[in-house]
């Protein structure tokens, strides 16, 4: 076969679709192939690995020549030299592998077709906890089926925020194989089903002292081994901070929204936006911030801003997502009407992100599991 552009092309089609045997996308899509030169019967392809010393060079070596063989242009010699990616390249690569790796990740069975809306913070005790629990009372009240996960495994406390008192999670089956069933409350014609540690430790005020490691199986247990009985939502209380657990939810449920809690003050908000910055680059989408204890009206009808002013505003602005609330210091949360517009907010922001990503999520997979 003469060499003309239609070999070049067909030679680069070829290499581009090679799996990359680590990262399990193909060389084309991590933008690993460099340069193909064909001289005569000579062909020279050139691949830039992420790590010169990459072990598994020979494997690609290998799979290039049988698929070359296997091709219209076997019978030429091949020679494969091997560069490096740049650190650009590498990161974009990287990402890429990542988010392949959360494309595949299987929705497990009981939550498909449920939303999924997880509550992160930067600082502990800006309130994110005490609004999961209440947005997820006022969207089962509005006769929803809600789950609500206490991903806070060491510093559970939606057992207590729920008042479900003394009561424990049931599980069914044997030690291989056992189903936990959530803690469900009918409110109104929906129901809220919870799942938290609080609800599995005998002692509520022991401490529990667990490595990065076992928090993870903590939490993939609580996504994979809990009935959760597709609810139409999923809302998570994530542990104030970024680490192993938001890693784990980015990993196992990928398609989780995050709305990011803040104080007013640029304390809190500068920490937040770290949090912001985590879920991102797991490739989790951000719905909103929400600022809690914004202000609190006095008994003669003024307003003042003990912790300050602007820290929602701030993230909002810095990552171009909506201000959702911004709920009043009180006693009650459950009950002010803030509350309840946030809910609504919450709802209708979810709905629009549902069909967007929908459409994302098939175009990204289009993307990375073309033949
Ligand atoms: N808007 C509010 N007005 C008054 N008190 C509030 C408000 N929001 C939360 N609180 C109170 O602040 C404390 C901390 O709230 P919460 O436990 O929900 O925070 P958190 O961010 O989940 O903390 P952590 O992540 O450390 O568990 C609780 O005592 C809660 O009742």
């Amino acid at each position: 076969m003469p060499d003309t552009p239609e070999v070049h092309a067909r030679l680069r089609a070829i290499v581009e679709a090679l799996p990359d045997p680590e990262l399990g996308l193909t060389l084309g899509e991590l933008g690993m192939v460099d340069e193909i030169t064909v001289t005569g019967q000579q062909i020279t392809v050139r691949i830039a690995l992420t790590t010169p010393g990459c072990p598994l060079k020979s494997q690609i070596k290998s799979s290039l020549a049988n698929a070359i063989d296997g091709s219209e242009l076997s019978g030429r010699a091949l020679r494969v030299e091997f560069g490096e990616l740049s650190s650009s390249q590498k990161e974009r690569a990287m990402q890429l592998a990542r988010r392949g790796v959360q494309l595949r990740a299987q929705t497990p069975p009981s939550l498909v077709g449920t939303q999924l809306l997880a509550f992160s913070s930067g600082k502990g005790g800006v309130g994110k906890s005490s609004i999961a629990a209440a947005v997820a009372h006022v969207i089962a009240s509005r006769g929803h089926h809600v789950g609500l996960l206490d991903a806070d495994i060491w510093g559970f406390s939606q057992a207590q925020l729920l008042a479900t008192g003394e009561e424990r999670l049931e599980a069914e089956g044997n030690v291989e194989s056992f189903r936990i069933k959530p803690h469900r409350t009918p409110i109104g014609s929906g129901s809220l089903g919870v799942v938290s540690m609080g609800m599995m430790v005998t002692e509520a005020g022991s401490a529990i002292m667990w490595r990065g490691l076992m928090l993870s199986r903590a939490l993939q247990h609580f996504i994979e081994d809990v009935d959760w009985g597709n609810p139409d939502f999923l809302l998570i209380d994530l542990p104030p901070g970024t680490g192993d657990i938001p890693m784990t939810l980015a990993r196992l449920l990928p398609s989780t929204t995050v709305a990011i809690v803040t104080t007013p003050s640029s304390l809190a908000s500068h920490v937040a936006e770290r949090a912001a910055s985590f879920a991102l680059k797991a490739n989790l989408s951000l719905l909103g911030v929400i600022e809690n204890m914004s202000s609190i009206e006095c008994p003669h009808g003024d307003r003042l801003t003990p912790f300050g002013s602007g820290g929602g505003d701030h993230i909002a602005k810095a990552y171009d997502i909506p201000l959702l609330a911004n709920l009043p210091l009180t006693t009650s949360l459950e009950h002010q009407p803030e509350l309840i517009e946030l809910s609504s907010r919450i709802l209708e922001e979810l709905g629009r992100r549902d069909e967007g990503l929908l459409r994302c999520s098939a175009r990204l997979w289009d993307a990375v599991a073309a033949p």
